[in-house]
């Protein structure tokens, strides 16, 4: 697979939820910016024409804040084609064949249920359209390991893997950029952070709204699968992974494949369950669903470079806050020789990546005066980005110049799952916790001996 450049973007989906909500935002920062200049191809099947996907664009873009009427917006509009039909029907994908004309190099977008994946893979093939392509796959790429791996199987029957492109949007996000920059951009955090150096590492994704109007694809979906298979390995592996060799960022993607691979399989004892009070009045939620909310799991990576550091995972819906961060508490000094005992406080990296983006380094000071008293004080890094980029404007762009260290391999996605199956087996407690918490009562205890949860402050 080559890095040249598309002659057409198609967007399978293209009149659904996420493409009204990120999608055409996204495609007007690329407007803007001078890297969208081929036909949008928008196929669905409401029985829609073009006018009436311009105004379904139009809307979008509205919703977002972004003017319909500024020069990137207008740009857009005029790009946007439509190909209406179901894409279960052959007669689709002939219509699409026509649309595209002479155009030979087609990034191809799914927005669409994953039931619809393998569908769409063979009807382009038959057309003769896959050739060349390049594949946007959104997640959840499957639903465990198992449907993971036939999943990739038919795709892999008509796309090699490195035409497929799966999508991770947190990838995309400014603040996990920073957190890999900030690593590798300063020579003293990266020789910190391994088994000699850490203590422990906890990440926290913490929404405090709840499944509100997503219940139908919720209930099928929870906590586990939603976010910490995909958002939440990945942020662990932009922490974790080693520096990516070789000149450039080709072979990030290779050390976070790296990481998550060496991740031991959850065991179900290491897992905790909730569901917030309330869950079961969320329309499309079925009666007496046991889906999960909540989630903390205790991970151990089987690394040389992390080896018997816990990992502390949990992420929930209706928590107290909406942050999301990872927090790196150091090992102590080998001698305690002001007496400090524990009132030293530990050295810690705190990376907040929702909603700020905020380095944090804890570094512990002598309170002035007789004796010796120690004084923890913050040195942060705060990003305040003036020209912030969409996630999403981010991952189109590196699909349509075939860039693929910010999308996830088929070996990651595998060995993601493999890691977090267990934490799915049926039959594990779910307990319900009081909407606005910090998780089922039986979360406090969960970290063990020494260690208590981080809990994150939006913005600080
Ligand atoms: N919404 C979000 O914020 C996020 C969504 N995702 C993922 O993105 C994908 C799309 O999600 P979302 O936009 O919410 O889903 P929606 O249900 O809102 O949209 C689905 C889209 O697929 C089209 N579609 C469905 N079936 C067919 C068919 N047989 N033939 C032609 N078109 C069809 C629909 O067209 P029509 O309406 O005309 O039937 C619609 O455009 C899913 O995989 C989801 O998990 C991932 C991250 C976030
Ligand atoms: O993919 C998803 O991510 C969001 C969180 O992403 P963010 O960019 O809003 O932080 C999560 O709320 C949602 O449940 C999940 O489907």
């Amino acid at each position: 697979m080559t890095t040249e450049r598309v002659d057409a973007l198609v967007i399978f989906g293209a009149t659904g939820d996420l493409a009204k909500l990120e999608t055409f935002p996204a495609l007007v920062g690329l407007c803007e910016r001078g890297v969208l200049d081929m036909p949008v191809i928008g196929v669905a099947t409401g029985g829609w024409d073009l006018e009436r996907f311009r105004d379904y664009a139009r809307a979008s873009l509205e919703h977002n804040g972004i003017p319909a009427d500024g020069a990137g917006a207008e740009k857009l509009l005029g790009l946007l084609r439509y190909v209406d039909g179901d894409l279960t029907q052959d007669t689709t994908y002939q219509a699409l064949d026509r649309e595209l004309g002479d155009r030979g190099r087609v990034l191809y977008y799914l927005e669409v249920p994953p039931a619809l994946f393998g569908r769409i893979a063979r009807g382009i093939a038959a057309v003769g359209r896959a050739d060349h392509a390049r594949i946007m796959v959104e997640k959840p790429f499957g639903t465990d390991l198992k449907s993971a791996r036939e999943l990739n199987a038919t795709m892999h029957e008509v796309f090699p893997e490195e035409a497929v492109f799966r999508v991770d949007h947190w990838l995309g996000l400014e603040q996990m950029e920073n957190l890999m920059f900030a690593r590798f951009a300063n020579s003293v955090l990266e020789p910190l952070l391994d088994r000699d150096h850490v203590r422990s590492i906890q990440i926290t994704m913490a929404e405090a709204f709840g499944v509100d109007d997503r219940g139908r694809f919720y209930d099928r979906t929870g906590a586990v699968r939603d976010v910490l298979q995909n958002h939440l390995l990945e942020l662990l592996a932009t922490v974790t992974a080693d520096p990516p060799d070789g000149p450039g960022l080709a072979e990030w993607q290779d050390s976070r494949a790296r990481v998550i691979t060496a991740l031991r399989p959850l065991d179900p004892a290491d897992v905790l369950l909730g569901q917030y009070d309330g869950y079961l009045d969320v329309p499309g939620v079925a009666p007496g669903s046991r889906t999960e909310t909540y989630v903390a799991a205790r991970f151990h990576l089987d690394s040389w470079r992390w080896a018997g550091v816990p990992v502390l995972i949990r992420a929930g819906k209706r928590l107290p806050v909406s942050a999301s961060e990872v927090w790196v508490t150091f090992h102590g000094p080998p001698r305690d020789i002001f007496g400090l005992g524990s009132s030293a406080g530990a050295n810690t990296l705190r990376v907040q990546v929702r909603p700020e983006s905020v380095l944090t380094l804890t570094l512990v000071g002598k309170r002035p005066g007789a004796g010796w008293q120690a004084q923890s004080e913050p040195l942060s890094f705060s990003e305040r980005p003036e020209h912030d980029m969409r996630p999403y404007d981010r991952l189109i762009g590196a699909a349509l110049d075939g860039q693929r260290w910010l999308f996830a391999p088929q070996d990651t996605v595998e060995a993601a799952w493999r890691a977090v199956d267990p934490a799915l087996a049926p039959g594990l407690p779910v307990h319900t916790y009081a909407p606005g918490s910090w998780g089922p009562s039986q979360a406090a205890d969960f970290p063990g001996a020494g260690e208590t949860w981080h809990d994150p402050v939006p913005g600080t």
